[in-house]
């Protein structure tokens, strides 16, 4: 990846200590003495999240690279809201594409090792992470176009559920919704929320009962997908299709993407931790272990 973009990060000193922490996760290294550092942006390509800027056109594109499956790790949704935070505060970015770098999957969504056999506290940490990256992404301020270029179960397609407009390959084997009703789980009102917001009430109603997955005709059809293209097309529509968005000047489409967002948004910023003691408690319980561990042993078995 042939990256040339000049990032200023102030000296940590200076910065506050989950900054360091957020420094070392992202590999950036201070010199000695450190007044301040210029670090290129190929420092700002995490392990599991790469991002590749483009000044000169104001967007960049963001791949998340956590294989086989992309799943939204505890590392990974850390990594994915501070890489976020950073484009946030550049200001020579006002869009990003949303992508994956292993092949044939967006991402597979929550990962089922963070939720399966852990203890509570784990699951209440796991649960903000989660919460946080769609509160980020959700009210983030830049325009988000994802370009779903494998499959998008559950929260992967939460992920592109809450961007601005979502461009899906046209492979048939790709399918995308949220299927938690098959886990055995259900899906958090947020998740539902933002499904309702996209593609309306009756539509959400029939598609997280039956934990319906749509191939992308399908996903176009009911309104999940806004473009399907071929999959060579797909990050290459995705950026023409932020240069649109970017058109409009910033400050009226963001004030307009607030009002739209910030009620179902704050559904759950009014309850974020009893949010998180409904999932501990309902993750907790046997028969939902047991469903999870069955839904992941049939995964592996699916191989042999
Ligand atoms: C009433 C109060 C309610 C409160 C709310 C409570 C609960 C709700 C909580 C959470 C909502 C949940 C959201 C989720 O996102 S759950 C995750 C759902 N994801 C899926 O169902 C996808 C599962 N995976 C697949 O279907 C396939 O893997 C794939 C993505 C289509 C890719 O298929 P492929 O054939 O390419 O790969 P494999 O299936 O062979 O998988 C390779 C490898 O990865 C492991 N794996 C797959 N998915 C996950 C995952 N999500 N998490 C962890 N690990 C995963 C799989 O087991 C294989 O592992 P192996 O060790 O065998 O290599």
């Amino acid at each position: 990846m042939a990256l040339t973009a000049v990032i200023r990060v102030p000296s940590r000193a200076l910065l506050r200590p989950w900054a360091r922490l957020r420094d070392a996760a992202l590999g950036w290294i201070e010199p000695a003495g450190g007044g301040g550092v210029e670090v290129s942006a190929q420092r700002f390509a995490s392990q599991k999240v790469l991002v590749e800027p483009d000044p000169a056109a104001g967007v960049a594109v963001m791949k998340f690279k956590n294989p086989p499956v992309n799943s939204l790790s505890l590392e990974l949704l850390t990594e994915l809201v501070i890489s976020l935070e950073k484009l946030e505060n550049d200001k020579t970015v006002r869009g990003v594409v949303l992508t994956s770098d292993c092949p044939g999957i967006f991402s597979a969504g929550l990962d089922l090792t963070e939720m399966c056999g852990r203890n509570p506290a784990h699951y209440a940490e796991y649960w903000k992470a989660v919460q946080e990256m769609w509160l980020r992404l959700y009210l983030s301020n830049l325009v988000l176009v994802a370009a779903i270029n494998g499959a998008s179960p559950a929260g992967g397609c939460l992920i592109a559920l809450t961007c601005d407009y979502r461009v899906m390959a046209d492979n048939p084997k790709y399918c995308i919704g949220l299927n938690e009703t098959l886990l055995g789980i259900v899906a958090p009102f947020w998740f539902k929320d933002n499904l309702v917001n996209t593609i309306g009430h009756r539509a959400s109603e029939r598609a997280l009962q039956l934990g319906l997955l749509f191939p992308p005709t399908e996903a176009l059809q009911v309104g999940m997908v806004d473009k399907v293209v071929p999959k060579d097309q797909v990050q290459s529509t995705a950026l023409s299709v932020l240069a649109q968005w970017m058109a409009i000047p910033d400050h009226a489409r963001q004030l307009t993407k607030n009002m739209m967002r910030k009620p179902t948004a704050d559904r759950l910023l009014k309850q974020r931790d009893a949010d998180i003691q409904n999932f501990v408690s309902f993750i907790s319980r046997d028969s939902i272990q047991k469903s999870l561990q069955m839904y992941l042993e049939k995964l592996k078995q699916k191989k042999g």
